[in-house]
């Protein structure tokens, strides 16, 4: 079986793909000083309680972090008796290169986005993914990456209010009954939720208009359905869209290698 990783800079992602679906989704918080055995602990006793009883023979990662890929690395090697595969690595093939800067390193997450979505929608798309920053990823018609815009993630720019004000407390992101707030909390969600229904909305706009052709909108991370309740920007909301993307890539580099 294969074990999918897709760590960005809040939670790293684990999942297992039995050839024909996902069997565990399990999700940790990203620290670089986590070792192999730790990881591995956690694995099993998950495993153990949800009864489940695999053999991971292969494992590819998407990290958005390069520090943490080390002792991934080593998680596979000791543990799974295998090298893995690391998306923006040389050796890791792509189906579609990024045109992109000479000299630019496309975030691991954002080439594997693409990939998924290109696969399951065809050309000419943007890629949102709500992370802890939200990307935009343009596809072009052939299922290449060609830029994209990165904006500050919704819990970043809570976090920033707080962090920078003393009057403002910690907040977390929610749908605001109203748009005028009656008391700061209210006001602060207000500004997050709608400011950020004004910035994907805009952005999209922008996007569309530097592109000749009509572009689908794809969404994924987990503030996205909370988001489509007050726009209509969104033309699909798929949560497993990075997961699907890091299948494809390692099917991709197995017919290829
Ligand atoms: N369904 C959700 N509701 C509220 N917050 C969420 C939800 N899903 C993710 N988040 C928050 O959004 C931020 C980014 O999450 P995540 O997608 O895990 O980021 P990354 O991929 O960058 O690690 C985190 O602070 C996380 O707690
Ligand atoms: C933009 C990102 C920080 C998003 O990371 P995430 O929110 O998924 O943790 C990541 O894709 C990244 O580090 N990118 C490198 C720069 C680029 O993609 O152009
Ligand atoms: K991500």
């Amino acid at each position: 079986m294969l074990l999918a990783i897709d760590c960005g800079n809040t939670n790293t992602v684990f999942a297992i793909w039995d050839g024909a679906r996902f069997i565990a989704t399990w999700r940790i918080a990203t620290d670089h000083k986590r070792t192999a055995d730790e990881y591995f602990v956690w694995l099993s006793s998950l495993l153990l309680l949800n009864r489940l009883e695999v053999k991971i023979e292969e494992v590819i990662i998407s990290s958005t972090v390069p520090r943490v890929v080390f002792n991934l690395r080593v998680l596979s090697n000791r543990y799974f008796d295998c090298r893995p595969l690391v998306v923006g690595k040389p050796e890791c093939l792509l189906p579609h290169a990024p045109r992109v800067d000479q000299g630019t390193t496309v975030g691991p997450d954002r080439l594997v986005n693409t990939a998924g979505a290109f696969d399951r929608h065809g050309g000419d798309l943007i890629v949102v993914d709500f992370g802890t920053a939200t990307t935009f990823d343009v596809v072009d018609h052939d299922g290449a990456y060609i830029g994209g815009v990165i904006a500050p993630g919704v819990n970043l720019s809570l976090e920033a209010l707080h962090a920078a004000a003393a009057a403002l407390p910690h907040v977390d992101v929610s749908r605001p009954a109203q748009a005028i707030g009656t008391n700061t909390v209210a006001c602060m969600q207000s500004g997050v939720y709608w400011g950020y229904i004004g910035l994907v909305e805009g952005i999209v706009r922008e996007v569309r208009k530097e592109r000749e052709r009509p572009m689908k909108v794809i969404a994924t991370g987990g503030l996205a359905p909370l988001f489509a309740q007050d726009t209509e920007v969104f033309d699909s909301i798929e949560d497993d869209l990075t997961m699907h993307g890091l299948v494809l890539i390692h099917d991709y580099n197995k017919e290829n290698a």
